[in-house]
């Protein structure tokens, strides 16, 4: 360990402090005689003069005395310790070392500056307080030590204050010239508590006693010492240690034996007191002058050896001299500024006690035993701090959590109730909403069986009206070749025989009444789930809104199972076997078969080969079957149901020359046209404009109105691109209504007339010659009918038209012509356009009999001539069914 630091001179700090006079003072007639001038200078008056003596009339009776710092009666505790203390604490920590001692008569107030009362405490109390806040400041960067000793000088002794049993003490000095009391107690503590505490017990075992001058007489120096070592925490192989070392000394009191008229042990302790005090003296006589290099004599007494380094040393010193203002102290206090004047003359030599430490290997381990200690003691710090987080963090959550619970428990015991019941009451709402839905998909369960069964009599009925045309067709072909060969008287004598009645076949005449049956049946399953809705929707009443909205729900799905139903009945009649007899006994036998999936109905139309005229693409549902007109209208007689019923491709010609059969078509035809247009109506209304947009590639070709339908039959060329055109692949399921519509009206008379013309494009103006050519063949027919002619009639289709199609239908939809999701009707009216060709077309007898004639299917002759009732069905002849280019069904 050796000494380091740079040294450098300090001036003797020497602050002056003027007590108030006393009331013993005043009391013997005393008067001020010190004075403050400012804050530096004091001004002593000499009360002694005379002012007759003539000889000292020319001297000056006052004296003023310049200080660092001058205080009088006006000045606190703090200031005094403020302006001379309290800047040496920072030194003593940073290893200076530093004195601070009070000097003065007796009674002068030295102890009260020092120590200081309980209300006012002195400097001890004050500097031990900031030393150890400085050292708490630091304590994280720097390691410190500190000790504290408590001594006095009694009669020239040194006693222990802190151990007082110890005895008189010896004062040694090492070789580095440092001064240490042998034996003494240091105290090692950095509280600040227990120090005060320790001093106070001190201060009691410190020797007073009463005098005449000061009733509380400090009849002994004592000197407080404060050692602080300072090193880091950081260590390393060499380490530096600062020590600083702070005295504080409370002197015994000048005095004179007339003053304290002290006798026996009190003038011993006097004299003690004066003769360390005159060594003081002397020590500072001698540090003052600066010219003269006088031996400073510091073993002349205890008091001046243990202040040996603080008077010339090396020692930041601070001197408070004390002297009364009173007149009766002026001698003492003239001394005392004399003393303490001389004093600021002296100079100190401060420098650091820095102490470097180079610790050896083997001392590695003791060092990083004290990291690993230090290591220990900051996690503990650490845990113990988060602890104490941790224990404030769960008592705000705890509070927290009570105060919810609180809150939960006052407004939740009121709204638990109501909530309870609302919750009862959704739930129960759920369950009869859950109850309805079942209810309605179990009628929509039976209605779908009631379609089901209502189309396969259909069909039965259908299949028996086309064997019938079929029969009468063959019956009047016979008849015609029998014609040729009679005369003409036997021709009219033949006029009036009838085509033979053919018996209709048992299972059609069931068919009609099950339709019958069914009917009724569809008609209650419709109130049935209307009534269902209403409930449902909670008290719907008809006319409202609601009731609209629940109707229309109804309407839209019906109106799409129907759909699917007529795409599915197009397919099947389209087959190319169709048109025999077997084919509707088969049909009739079997059950529809669902079109369950979209990709089921694209093998189906593809395995027939007039699929693509029917293939619906936006039907990709099962289609629950239902045929609107007989639940919603009142129907017409049962016993036409059977001829609504599409009539074959093969036969729908020839059945124009049925009257009866044309009519029932007819109706078939315009109920079946009003049925689908409401269905597209529903069914774009269900969808509204979502289901509109995603079915707008579908529904920009399938959306059709009889305005649209009608429109498209006078813009159409009809015959060729009914007959001969390729037909487009986007044929959709609701063009078959323009294929109907026209197949009711003019467009097959017109297909008639244009095929002769071949296959170029239909001129408008041709219309109306047309139609006066065809007003002339309709004449001549009739009159050939009239006289017994077979000519077959097909035109004569036009003229019931009006009064089958003309106001319920037609013109009542006609409003209803309506764009689906924004695209006009119009638009679609060449698309989509699904062509039952020989439904379309009427073939003027002359070329129904050729059976070369590629745009008409042969009707395949019955050699047999046999009667229909015998030939119908297995016993029909027919060739090898072909298909043309244009989709049609050949017979060879
Ligand atoms: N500044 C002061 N303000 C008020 N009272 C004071 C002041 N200074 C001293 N006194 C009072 O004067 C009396 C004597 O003071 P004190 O004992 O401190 O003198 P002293 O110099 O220590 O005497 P001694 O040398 O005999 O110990 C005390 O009662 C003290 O309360």
């Amino acid at each position: 360990m050796k000494d380091s630091g740079d040294s450098k001179d300090q001036q003797l700090m020497v602050a002056l402090r003027v007590r108030p006079i006393s009331v013993a003072e005043l009391e013997e007639g005393a008067t001020l005689i010190a004075h403050k001038v400012d804050e530096q200078i004091v001004v002593l008056m000499d009360p002694t003069e005379d002012p007759d003596d003539i000889l000292r009339a020319h001297r000056s009776r006052e004296k003023s005395y310049l200080f660092d710092v001058a205080f009088d009666f006006t000045a606190t505790q703090e200031m005094v310790y403020q302006a001379t203390t309290k800047t040496l604490i920072e030194g003593v920590i940073s290893g200076y070392n530093a004195t601070v001692f009070a000097y003065g008569p007796t009674g002068c107030g030295k102890t009260y500056t020092m120590l200081g009362t309980d209300h006012e405490p002195g400097i001890y109390v004050r500097t031990l307080n900031d030393l150890f806040r400085a050292i708490e400041e630091t304590s994280n960067d720097m390691e410190y030590e500190v000790s504290m000793s408590y001594l006095e000088i009694y009669n020239e002794m040194i006693r222990d204050l802190l151990n007082p049993s110890l005895g008189y003490l010896e004062l040694r000095e090492d070789s580095k010239g440092v001064i240490q009391v042998a034996g003494i107690t240091e105290v090692s503590t950095i509280n600040a508590k227990e120090i005060m505490q320790l001093l106070m017990k001190g201060n009691r075992q410190r020797t007073q006693e009463p005098t005449a001058a000061n009733q509380t007489s400090s009849r002994s120096h004592a000197v407080l010492q404060v050692a602080v070592r300072q090193r880091s925490r950081v260590k390393n192989i060499l380490q530096e240690v600062r020590q600083g070392r702070l005295f504080m000394i409370d002197l015994a009191g000048s005095e004179r034996a007339s003053q304290t008229q002290n006798r026996g042990q009190r003038m011993k302790e006097g004299a003690h007191i004066n003769r360390s005090l005159l060594a003081l003296g002397n020590c500072i006589n001698a540090l003052s002058d600066k010219s003269s290099n006088k031996y400073i004599n510091y073993r002349d007494s205890k008091l001046t050896r243990l202040l040996k380094d603080s008077l010339g040393g090396n020692s930041r010193t601070v001197m408070i001299a004390h002297i009364s203002p009173a007149s009766s102290a002026f001698e003492e206090s003239r001394n005392t500024l004399t003393y303490a004047g001389r004093a600021k003359n002296i100079k100190t030599r401060v420098k650091q006690n820095l102490l470097s430490v180079s610790y050896h290997i083997a001392q590695y381990t003791s060092i990083i035993a004290d990291l690993r200690g230090e290591i220990q003691r900051l996690k503990c710090k650490i845990d113990e701090q988060a602890g104490r987080g941790q224990a404030r963090g769960r008592l705000e959550r705890g509070d927290i959590r009570h105060i919810q619970a609180e809150v939960q428990l006052h407004s939740g015991q009121g709204e638990q109730a109501e909530m309870r019941q609302l919750r009862e009451q959704l739930i129960s709402a759920f369950q009869e909403q859950m109850d309805v839905r079942r209810r309605l998909l179990e009628l929509e369960n039976r209605a779908m069986e009631v379609q089901i069964d209502t189309s396969r009599h259909l069909l039965t009925i259908a299949g028996w009206e086309h064997e019938k045309s079929r029969r009468a067709l063959k019956w009047r072909e016979e008849q015609r070749k029998e014609s040729y060969t009679k005369d003409d008287s036997e021709k009219d004598s033949d006029t009036g025989d009838d085509q033979p009645d053919m018996l209709e076949p048992p299972e059609v005449a069931s068919a009609r009444e099950s339709i019958a049956a069914l009917a009724g049946e569809q008609k209650k399953l419709h109130k049935q789930k209307v009534s269902r809705v209403w409930g449902a929707a909670g008290g719907v009443r008809p006319g409202s809104s609601g009731y609209t909205c629940c109707v229309t729900l109804l309407s839209s799905l019906t109106s799409l199972c129907l759909i699917c139903l007529i795409c599915k009945m197009g397919a099947v009649m389209l087959q190319p076997s169709w048109g025999r007899w077997e084919d509707f006994q088969r049909l009739q036998n079997s059950t529809l078969p669902p079109l369950s999936t979209e990709s089921e109905a694209h093998r189906m139309f593809k395995a027939s080969p007039g699929a693509w005229q029917v293939k619906s693409s936006s039907v990709p549902t099962p289609p629950p079957i239902q045929i609107s007109s007989l639940v919603t209208q009142e129907g017409p007689p049962q016993d036409s149901l059977g001829s609504r019923i599409i009539s074959s491709p093969d036969s729908s010609e020839n059945l124009s020359e049925v009257p009866l059969s044309c009519k029932e078509r007819k109706e078939i035809l315009t109920g079946t046209k009003c049925i689908l247009v409401k269905a597209a109506r529903r069914r774009s209304q269900a969808l509204g404009p979502e289901g509109c947009h995603l079915l707008a590639p579908a529904t920009e070709h399938s959306s059709l109105s009889l305005h649209s339908l009608s429109e498209a039959e006078d813009a159409q060329p009809p015959g060729p691109l009914a007959c001969k055109r390729p037909p487009s692949p986007m044929l959709q399921h609701t063009a078959r209504e323009d294929n109907l519509s026209s197949s009711t009206g003019e467009a097959p008379s017109q297909a008639v007339e244009h095929r002769s013309d071949g296959p170029r494009p239909w001129p408008r103006g041709q219309k109306k010659s047309l139609g006066k050519k065809r007003e002339e063949s309709l004449e001549a027919k009739r009159r050939k009918r009239r006289s017994r002619s077979f000519e077959v009639m097909g035109q004569g289709l036009s003229r019931p038209k009006t009064h089958l199609l003309g106001p319920c239908p037609t013109e009542g939809m006609s409003d209803h012509r309506m764009p689906v999701c924004g695209h006009p009707a119009p638009g679609i009216r060449h698309l989509g356009k699904i062509t039952l060709p020989l439904a379309k077309v009427r073939f003027p007898p002359s070329q129904n009999t050729g059976p070369g004639d590629p745009s008409r299917p042969a009707i395949p002759p019955n050699p047999a001539g046999t009667s229909p009732r015998v030939t119908r069905g297995p016993h029909l002849p027919h060739g090898t069914s072909t298909h043309g280019k244009d989709g049609r069904i050949r017979h060879n």
